[in-house]
């Protein structure tokens, strides 16, 4: 195994370890250990959000490792998201001191707005009333700049956002003092975001792949449902490279300059998974994984249904 990972380059100079490790789900029992196995694997970037309830023990696991003399805070790449809860303009602030206490880090590198659709403030992170989600209808260009004063603060090197789609990412740009540098969606090649991916990229925002192995964990996930690494054509490839599908569908995101945060809390996986830099895919398989799009998205955001900035309800993408 190789440490080398490449990285990329944000429009203003920083630069993001192309892969790294997600948490949306790693148990506050399980998930410090993860990210000391992935710290001690290579791994540099640890992707992170208030939504997963569990940056408590990702912090306990980065101290660990910066007092064991494994790394130092600037070798680490750390990304956390504002939750839908937290978009008024005078929330903002607050909700980044609170992910940087619980990581118990002075500041994070990249800070998202987790989703364009802002949710009622002040309470649950799934406010409900007779069975349905309450929404706010703050702007997301409000939110936005509030973003920007973090940056002046020190609160965090980058700010971006997640799960906007290409009208919101046109809004935004309008309107922004800072550009993003990064949107965070949904990748793989059920939804492999061609469109949305040349769109960001002609504008200098780059690409996070989530639930690059197709998210089989989601909590919504039923027997029955299509799982992508059971994919007959992707388990040919396996088997053609000598490599897992895992490795197959991570290396498919990296190759094409694609940043990607695969979540797992198993050592032998997170150690498998960043074993994908000593081989590479050839031109026309690529373009074979490319031909699987059939825009099959498996975190739909249910949560969001009916609000009108949801991302995936009126736009093509
Ligand atoms: N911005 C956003 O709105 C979102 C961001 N994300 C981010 O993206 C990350 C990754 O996406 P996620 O949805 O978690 O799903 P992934 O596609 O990364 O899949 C994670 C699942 O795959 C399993 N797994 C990991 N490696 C392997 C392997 N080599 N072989 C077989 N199974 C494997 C894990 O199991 P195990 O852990 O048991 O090993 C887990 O069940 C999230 O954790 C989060 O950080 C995700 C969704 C939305
Ligand atoms: C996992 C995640 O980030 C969601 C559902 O917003």
């Amino acid at each position: 195994m190789t440490n080398k990972v490449p990285s990329v380059t944000f429009n203003n100079g920083q630069k993001i370890p192309i892969f790294g490790l997600g948490t949306w789900k790693s148990k506050p029992g399980e998930v410090t250990q993860a990210v000391k196995d992935a710290i001690d694997a290579g791994y540099r970037h640890i992707d992170c959000a208030h939504l997963y309830d569990n940056e408590k023990e990702v912090g306990a696991a980065i101290a660990e490792k910066i007092r064991d003399g494994t790394i130092k805070r600037e070798d680490l790449f750390i990304t956390s998201k504002l939750w839908n809860t937290f978009h008024r303009p005078d929330l903002v602030e607050g909700a980044i001191k609170i992910t940087l206490n619980d990581l118990g880090l002075e500041y994070v590198d990249l800070y998202l707005v987790h989703w364009p659709t802002a949710y009622k403030e002040g309470g649950s992170l799934f406010p409900e009333k007779d069975g349905k989600i309450e929404f706010s209808y703050v702007d997301y260009i409000d939110t936005w700049k509030a973003m920007e004063k973090l940056v002046g603060k020190g609160y965090t090197k980058s700010i971006g956002i997640s799960n906007f789609n290409k009208k919101q990412v046109e809004r935004i740009l309008a309107e922004a003092k800072i550009k993003p540098v990064n949107n965070q969606v949904e990748c793989h090649p059920y939804l492999n975001q061609r469109k949305l991916i040349d769109f960001c990229q002609a504008h200098g925002i780059t690409i996070t792949a989530y639930s690059p192995l197709g998210s089989p964990d989601r909590p919504w996930a039923k027997p029955d449902d299509v799982r992508l690494m059971d994919d007959s054509k992707l388990k040919q490839l396996a088997t053609k490279y000598n490599k897992t599908v895992a490795q197959i569908l991570l290396r498919y995101q990296v190759q094409r300059g694609v940043i990607t945060v695969p979540k797992s809390v198993t050592k032998s996986r997170i150690i498998e998974n960043f074993d994908i830099f000593n081989f590479e895919l050839q031109k026309n398989d690529m373009d074979y994984i490319d031909s699987f799009d059939c825009n099959g998205r498996f975190v739909p955001f249910t949560a969001g249904l009916g609000h009108p900035d949801h991302p995936f309800e009126n736009d093509e993408f």
